[in-house]
């Protein structure tokens, strides 16, 4: 598709309720999209050849002529048109290295492998160059699935460019995503996540594309996961707190592994109980949520946390926003998404009193934790262009929304309810 005009992507960041790392092991999960979102731009760059990144949240920017990428590897390994692996082509992988030598920083590099591995994939040599600019207004490896958000806002934009999905189709009337298209944009976006790190279960991706909130197991077969969409899920009275202890998935996810190797049928029967307690919160959560149900929900996020905590991907900091709230009875309290630093939610109990949330939120930030206030079980990806009257001028530029200085800001301007002047495409 010929980029004439700017088109934003954006997708949702998510919370891990229960069955965070037992999901990589075909265990379920239930995860909701959070109202914290990633934004990508695409505009045209103003040399056909380049294709060009603005990853400020990373401090990160770099550009590739399109003649430079390794296009006939993949054409001889696997053909022009996108084919689904199972992993990662190889050849693929390693052809891609001589591009990304220049990038130090692992966090750069895997922001950019990520983007030229599904950029090689669904575009091809002649797709006119773009710059892709990405804001978030998720704290980046935190646990809310920055990456998998990044990672669906690149699958989509770049099926888009490379004519793999319809405009006319990311969003119909009722801005429902529809099925073939999201199933496109879940499946690539997997991929995204695997260049992340290493071996996802896909229910970041899963909840970035559709939204909502879900129940989802990966298969150990060549099967397809399987979502089970929570239509009532229950609202939930949670504090989200950000240790800010910065860590990467992959190190985490790589250490559970570690441990199944070195203590299999252990580290099997935690990932057993975890199953169970999702299941338990599965069967609560689909019923009508009495007081009763919101005490037990509560209890299996106590226990969550401390089989989490049993395969060793909780922190210090993470322990003490725990301790925090436990000394304050308000709540129960797990880590989210990979442990090891990021974000904990604490599940309020019903009765507490806005005075003692504030007590507990004043703690949390003298400890340098920040809190979040934020919704569970949005929109998932979509797609907005300028209306068809509005210069780009009119709107914003990319310097304009690369220069944006706060999550509000980003919020107010670019956020999917706020924004004027753009339509669904
Ligand atoms: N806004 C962003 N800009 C650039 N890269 C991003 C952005 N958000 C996420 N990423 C990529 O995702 C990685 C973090 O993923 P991960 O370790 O899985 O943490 P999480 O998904 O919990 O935030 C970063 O290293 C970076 O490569
Ligand atoms: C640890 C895991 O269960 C969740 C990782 O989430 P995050 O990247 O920390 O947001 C991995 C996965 O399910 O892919
Ligand atoms: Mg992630």
């Amino acid at each position: 598709m010929p980029v004439t005009s700017p088109f934003l992507v954006s997708a949702p960041g998510k919370v891990i309720l229960f069955g965070e790392h037992s999901a990589v092991y075909c265990k379920p999960a239930i995860a909701a999209a959070l109202s914290l979102r990633t934004y990508l731009l695409v505009t045209p760059s103003q040399d056909p050849d380049v294709v060009a990144l603005e990853f400020p949240d990373i401090k990160f920017s770099h550009k590739w002529n399109r003649n430079d990428l390794p296009w006939n590897v993949l054409n001889n390994v696997v053909g022009e048109k996108p084919v689904l692996t199972e992993e990662l082509v190889p050849e693929l992988v390693s052809a891609l290295a001589n591009n990304l030598d220049s990038i130090a920083s692992s966090l750069h590099y895997s922001a950019a492998y990520t983007f030229l591995y599904l950029y090689m994939s669904l575009c091809h040599k002649n797709t006119q160059g773009v710059t892709i600019s990405v804001r978030s207004t998720l704290p980046i490896g935190a646990g809310l699935g920055s990456s998998a958000s990044i990672a669906v806002c690149i699958a989509t934009a770049l099926a888009l460019l490379g004519e793999h999905i319809s405009p006319a189709l990311v969003r119909n009337e009722k801005l429902t995503v529809e099925t073939q298209e999201a199933a496109f944009i879940e499946n690539w976006s997997f991929m995204g996540e695997k260049c992340i790190h290493g071996t996802p279960s896909g229910i970041d991706n899963a909840v970035a594309t559709h939204g909502g909130a879900v129940m989802f197991q990966k298969t150990n077969s060549s099967l397809p996961s399987v979502r089970t969409t929570m239509r009532n899920f229950p609202s939930l009275k949670l504090i989200l707190t950000n240790t800010t202890q910065p860590r990467r998935t992959a190190d985490l996810v790589a250490g559970v592994s570690r441990l199944n190797n070195e203590f299999p049928k252990t580290t099997t029967a935690i990932l057993n109980a975890m199953e169970s307690l999702t299941h338990e919160a599965y069967n609560l959560m689909i019923k009508p949520f009495d007081k009763e149900a919101k005490d037990t929900l509560r209890k299996l996020v106590c226990i969550n946390h401390g089989l989490l905590v049993a395969i060793g991907v909780s922190h210090p900091k993470l322990e003490k926003v725990k301790m925090l709230a436990d000394e304050m009875a308000i709540g129960q309290t797990k880590l989210t998404g990979a442990g090891g630093g990021g974000c904990a939610i604490t599940l309020l109990n019903d009765e507490v009193s806005e005075e003692n949330i504030e007590k507990l939120t004043l703690l949390y930030k003298e400890e340098g934790f920040e809190t979040y206030e934020t919704t569970l079980g949005g929109k998932g990806v979509g797609v907005l262009i300028p209306e068809e009257d509005r210069a780009e001028s009119e709107i914003f530029s990319v310097k304009q929304f690369l220069e944006f200085s706060s999550r509000d800001q980003i919020e107010q301007t670019v956020g999917v309810t706020n924004l004027h002047g753009w339509r669904y495409w």
